[in-house]
């Protein structure tokens, strides 16, 4: 469970508010306008920036203090998920040891991920020898081989056309399923929560909102949300 205990966040003029419980397990999703905050939690719960007051609880454990790396998380942004000089086969085995000395175990538990995101034989390969969609599915082979329990994903698949974005969104709710991850998901998109969010919290005016059901949030949506999908 992922607790936001009466937190407050500022970045410049903005702050926002938040005081919800995120439940383990599937996927839930944060929504909300550009400019609603939805990063900036991200990168709080992440340990990239200091609540003003307020906790964040992973499974009970307050995060204060603890280094982004140390967090039991891992998060996936739109860019500047791979190193652009190593190969496919290295950067996605730095998820299992940052100075890359795989034993003979960890060379096959990271080919297992290729083939699990549908990169096998193509671990040779540098970034930028790979289409968009194949350099997310890496980001995601990497966050997966270090098996943190929580994944946040701050829009990384924004940049893929709508059907290559689809099949990325099922791929992370397929392995998220099949390892038992919480996910954690930023999107401004109605239809990205309701394709893979079990959950879904809405931020407007400055606060998260508690998460709801994601069908039932969006069949009796509050007024913020109504007048952000244009109802
Ligand atoms: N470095 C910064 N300094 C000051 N204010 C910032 C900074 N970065 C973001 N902000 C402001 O913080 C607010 C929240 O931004 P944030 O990026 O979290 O929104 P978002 O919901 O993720 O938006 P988007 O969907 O466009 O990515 C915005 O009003 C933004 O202008």
């Amino acid at each position: 469970m992922l607790t936001l205990d009466d937190l407050r966040i500022s970045l410049g003029d903005f702050t926002l508010r938040a005081d919800a419980t995120i439940a383990s397990g599937g996927v839930t999703a944060l929504i909300g306008a550009s400019g609603s905050g939805k990063s900036t939690l991200l990168a709080a719960i992440a340990g990239f920036l200091a609540p003003v007051s307020g906790r964040i609880l992973i499974d009970e454990r307050d995060m204060a203090g603890i280094a982004p790396g140390e967090r039991p998380l891992s998060i996936l942004f739109q860019d500047q998920n791979l190193f652009p000089h190593l190969s496919i086969a290295r950067n996605v085995g730095l998820g299992l040891r940052p100075d890359l000395r795989l034993n003979e175990t960890q060379v096959e538990r990271r080919d297992e991920v290729l083939r699990q995101v549908g990169l096998a034989g193509l671990g040779d390969r540098l970034p930028r020898d790979l289409s968009g969609g194949q350099q997310s599915r890496a980001a995601l082979a990497r966050a997966l081989l270090r098996a943190r329990p929580w994944l946040l994903l701050d829009e990384p698949f924004s940049a893929l056309g709508p059907a290559l974005r689809s099949e990325m969104l099922d791929l992370v709710e397929r392995t998220a399923r099949d390892e038992g991850l919480s996910v954690l998901m930023v999107t401004h998109d109605p239809e990205d929560a309701k394709r893979i969010a079990d959950r879904t919290a809405f931020i407007a005016e400055g606060k998260l909102q508690e998460p709801r059901p994601t069908a039932d949030l969006f069949s009796d949506p509050p007024n913020a949300l109504r007048e952000y999908l244009g109802e």
